[in-house]
């Protein structure tokens, strides 16, 4: 979908992109840096709206600089920032686009109606826009990038700003993007755990560089920490620490609880261990049971995206 070999952006200041080689398969691909990393600057230049410093990309097969235009007719883009006129409705400005990209009056409006649905904009959809809550307005954007069916949606941080429903909500539209309509997404988040359960593929940049880019399931495996809280007992009035040390008996790799000032609030009460497969969960269980503890809760770590970086500080780069 995408090849990207050694490409650079310098800005006077700044070096947003710096010497970067990566390639983005069909299907749903997480682009994951911190902010300022660089993940809004490589999205123009794969639509040809800005140029390279040095360095070649290719989108669909076709070359940044010289067929931006062409780009731009099969591919959607959602932008991070508010960009809707408030004074008109979903539809007109969803009807306009879809006009933009070549749609016929009738293909328009009847794609314009079927786009909206599927974001999930009923009634609303005939009120001008200046009225939108975040969400609505994100489903919009959504919509816009995807009325004239392309290959390819590239979508700048599109859980911006939503709560935590209105965000799994998003991802849960995107994914369908993929499943549904066979349109392969790249999607960007400054959180490398919200796109673990939306993406088959993800790539993490920080200053402009490659870190990694790896399967979701490589990735996963390689940072996948289990969290456990356990009630305290009588015969355990540190349910947490007779938990560690019994996991550990019991052949699992407990995390040391580190300084106590280094814990975070709430977090006093937490065992966590490495996942290194699904049988730590029974052993967990088990475990837990056996010393008669009130087993709390068991989940999977969501993985911000500094511990990437704490990773590489620590050599550990694939
Ligand atoms: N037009 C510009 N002129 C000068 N510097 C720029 C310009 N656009 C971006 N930058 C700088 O390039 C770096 C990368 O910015 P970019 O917007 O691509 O990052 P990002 O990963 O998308 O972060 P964010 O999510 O915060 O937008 C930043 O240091 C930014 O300040």
């Amino acid at each position: 979908m995408i090849a990207i070999e050694s490409l650079s952006k310098r800005y006077p200041r700044v070096t947003a992109l710096d010497r970067l080689t990566v390639g983005v398969e069909p299907g749903v691909t997480g682009l994951v840096g911190a902010n300022g990393a660089g993940k809004s600057t490589l999205i123009k230049i794969l639509l040809g709206l800005a140029p390279a410093t040095e360095g070649t990309a290719s989108v669909l097969g076709m070359d940044v600089a010289t067929q931006g235009g062409a780009i731009r007719e099969r591919v959607g883009y959602m932008p991070e920032h508010d960009c809707l006129p408030p004074d008109v409705s979903a539809t007109e400005f969803v009807v306009h686009m879809a006009r933009m990209s070549g749609l016929p009056t009738t293909a328009a409006r009847e794609r314009t109606a079927d786009t909206l649905r599927h974001v999930g904009l009923y009634e609303e959809r005939y009120r001008p826009m200046g009225g939108y809550s975040t969400g609505m307005k994100q489903r919009v954007k959504l919509a816009q990038a995807l009325v004239h069916d392309p290959r390819l949606v590239l979508l700048d941080e599109p859980t911006n700003g939503l709560d935590p429903v209105g965000r799994d909500e998003m991802l849960g539209l995107i994914r369908r993007v993929h499943t549904d309509f066979g349109i392969s997404v790249l999607v960007t988040s400054h959180l490398l755990g919200e796109l673990e359960r939306t993406s088959d593929h993800i790539v993490v940049i920080d200053g402009g560089k490659l870190l990694r880019s790896s399967t979701t399931a490589d990735f996963t495996q390689r940072t996948a920490v289990l969290a456990v809280e356990v009630t305290d007992t009588d015969a355990h009035p540190d349910g947490t620490a007779a938990l560690r040390e019994a996991l550990r008996q019991a052949g699992c790799t407990p995390h040391d609880p580190g300084p106590a000032g280094a814990v975070a609030p709430g977090a006093g009460h937490l065992v966590t261990l490495d996942l290194a497969d699904e049988s730590v969960y029974d052993t967990v269980r088990d475990t837990a049971a056996h010393l008669g503890l009130g087993l709390v809760r068991m989940e999977q770590r969501r993985h911000q995206i500094s511990e990437v970086f704490t990773e590489r500080s620590a050599g550990d780069v694939a």
